[in-house]
């Protein structure tokens, strides 16, 4: 038997365990048992450490928030669990309303003990709000990186946006916005071809209007014609459909909740999505080769995902350039953690869904109202004279078709809220009140626009009016200062001349947002919307179907504001 060599102090543990193997030695499990468990003690010493560390930090930061949450006003709460019972017995936006009225222009509510909620109501701070907030709620960043994977745009982190937001608002402001402002036929015949499909079959409402009509303009515009030939175009509306339903629903669970099927369901229904975007994007890329081949001077294959295709006079525009939102998304030069066409997808749905909001309420808006209807035609057809083009449709010769569309998404935005949070830092407003970082802030939009200080005493009512100045002697006259019913008194636009404000001059004008992470998509929706309407409205006359009701109180639906009762609408040609 070899005798035990001394242990030096300088041993590593490598060497101590040679030295343990080529010996045999007797004390040689008893020291490695001794080396473990010092080492373990002093593992889990660290590790308490860190952790009280970390622990005294997060009572420190709590402490903070309240300190800083007692200065700003709003209902007092004797509950333990804030003012969450109250929420959930009323709508918020019922208790924001009398908060606001009780405690002033800035209120906060506790949704827990440790989730501070502060909404704002007043027009200016709004403004300086959305401007120095720059997060979203972590719940929104969420509910996208579940459904569509690890993207860079609707995450809540702006400095995670950021990049990607600009290049998308270069996009579409630019080649798709040209794009958007001519509807071609074929795009108003596949939407009208669906909805007499449906109107053979029964009734139709605006509610499923209004989401074909957003999938096929919002489809059509990106992808291009191959959108409107795609056999799978149906399936993929129903499941951007159903993944809304649920969204926020997996996404409100702090932990993934991996053991639940319903979950699982829930992902094979996005990992479907995915594979069909892939296949859209795909035969996107065959149409432009096809294009491409088809035609001498085009030979740049950098796809534009096909988009030149609905264009019916292709320019050079097809050439990739750096800044091409969508060329990225498709050539691969995302960074290495995101997902493949997963931007693509975030702005389908919520675009669609935004988009089918907005179209659903100026449907109604117009059932309604058949005398703005038939103003919006005279208007129509009074722009048309002298077009060549079929397709062509001068928009900004509209100012009431234009109108209308601010109106009905003043009366009815997108949702009740618009959420922001400030991830990081504490943040002044101009009144000296402070936003503790991570307090959830939000600004009631539906009050906001419908508010009278900024609206007049018309501002429940439907008037697109006061969007428009008339303009008399050189000098613009303002429309939306007359009393209630003025719709009726005024001129026809045909015989007068009628100027659209800019209604972001209005700071209290907020269907888009507004600030750091306000809606890209604004300018290029509202012309889309303009183009395909002034295309419909010139071959149809949408009526309300005979009996059916119109309740214009807006419930949510798919975490975006619907009308509760969706009115049965029917078509009816021009020229039958
Ligand atoms: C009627 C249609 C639409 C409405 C009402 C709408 C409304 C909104 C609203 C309220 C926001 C949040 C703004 C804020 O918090 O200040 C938003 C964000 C956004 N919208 Fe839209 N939107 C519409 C259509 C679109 C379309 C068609 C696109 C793109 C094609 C788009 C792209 C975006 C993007 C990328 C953001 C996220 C910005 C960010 O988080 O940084 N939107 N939209």
């Amino acid at each position: 038997m070899k005798s035990c060599e001394p242990v030096t102090p300088t041993t590593t543990f490598l060497a101590f365990l040679r030295y343990s193997s080529s010996s045999e030695n007797c004390n040689s499990q008893e020291l490695l048992r001794d080396f473990a468990t010092r080492e373990l003690n002093a593992f889990l010493w660290i590790s308490l450490i860190a952790i009280t560390a970390l622990l005294l930090r997060k009572v420190a930061k709590l402490f903070k928030l309240w300190a800083q949450a007692r200065k700003i006003p709003g209902p007092p709460c004797s509950s333990f669990y804030g003012h969450s019972n109250l929420i959930s017995r009323e709508n918020l936006t019922d208790v924001l309303l009398v908060s606001h009225k009780k405690y002033g222009s800035v209120v906060k509510l506790w949704l827990g003990p440790t989730q501070l909620l502060v909404s704002v109501k007043d027009p200016a701070l709004i403004k300086e709000m959305l401007i120095k907030a720059e997060d979203k709620l972590p719940l929104t960043g969420r509910a996208f990186h579940l459904a569509f994977g690890p993207s860079s745009l609707f995450a809540s982190s702006f400095d995670k946006v950021q990049r990607r937001r600009e290049s998308l608002a270069t996009e579409l402001n630019g080649r798709l916005i040209e794009r958007a402002s001519v509807i071609p036929t074929k795009v108003v015949d596949c939407i009208m071809g669906r909805i007499h499909k449906l109107m053979d079959k029964g009734s139709i409402d605006c509610k499923m209007v209004s989401q074909h009509m957003a999938f096929t303009l919002l489809g059509a515009t990106l992808f291009g014609d191959a959108f409107l030939v795609w056999s799978e175009a149906t399936v993929y509306e129903e499941l951007l459909m159903m993944i809304a339903k649920d969204a926020c629903f997996w996404a409100s669970y702090a932990v993934t909740p991996v053991w639940k099927k319903g979950f699982w369901r829930y992902q094979r229904l996005c990992t479907k999505l995915k594979c069909l975007t892939q296949d859209i994007v795909q035969q996107c890329r065959r149409n432009y080769k096809l294009f491409c081949h088809g035609d001498g001077n085009l030979h740049n294959e950098t796809a534009n995902m096909g988009m030149e295709s609905v264009s019916a006079t292709p320019s050079c525009s097809c050439v990739e350039r750096p800044d091409n939102f969508f060329s990225n998304e498709l050539n691969g030069h995302l960074s290495a953690r995101e997902e493949p066409c997963g931007n693509i997808m975030g702005v389908m749905f919520h675009g669609c869904l935004t988009t089918a909001g907005l179209i659903g309420n100026l449907l109604e808006r117009l059932v309604t109202h058949p005398e703005i209807q038939d103003k919006i035609y005279s208007e129509i057809i009074t722009a048309r004279k002298g077009l060549i083009k079929q397709d062509q449709q001068c928009v900004d010769k509209m100012p009431l078709l234009l109108a209308t569309v601010y109106e009905s998404a003043r009366l009815l935005p997108s949702g009740p809220l618009l959420q922001r949070c400030s991830l990081k830092n504490d943040f002044n407003l101009k009144t000296g009140v402070t936003i503790p970082a991570g307090a959830v802030l939000v600004v009631p939009v539906q009050l906001v626009q419908m508010d009278d200080s900024s609206w007049g005493k018309d501002a429940s009512e439907f008037n697109p009016y006061r969007f428009l100045s008339k303009s008399g002697n050189g000098s613009d006259l303002l429309l939306n200062t007359s009393p209630t019913g003025v719709a009726e008194e005024l001129v026809s636009p045909c015989k007068s001349k009628f100027v659209l404000n800019d209604p972001n001059d209005n700071v209290a004008f907020l269907p888009f947002g507004s600030g750091t992470r306000a809606c890209v998509g604004q300018k290029f929706v509202i012309q889309g919307v303009m183009a395909l309407f002034a295309s419909l409205l010139e071959q149809y006359e949408i009526r309300l179907q005979p009996g059916s009701q119109c309740d214009l109180n807006p419930s949510m639906n798919l975490g975006v504001f619907q009308p509760p009762l969706s009115p049965k609408i029917v078509f009816v040609g021009r020229n039958s």
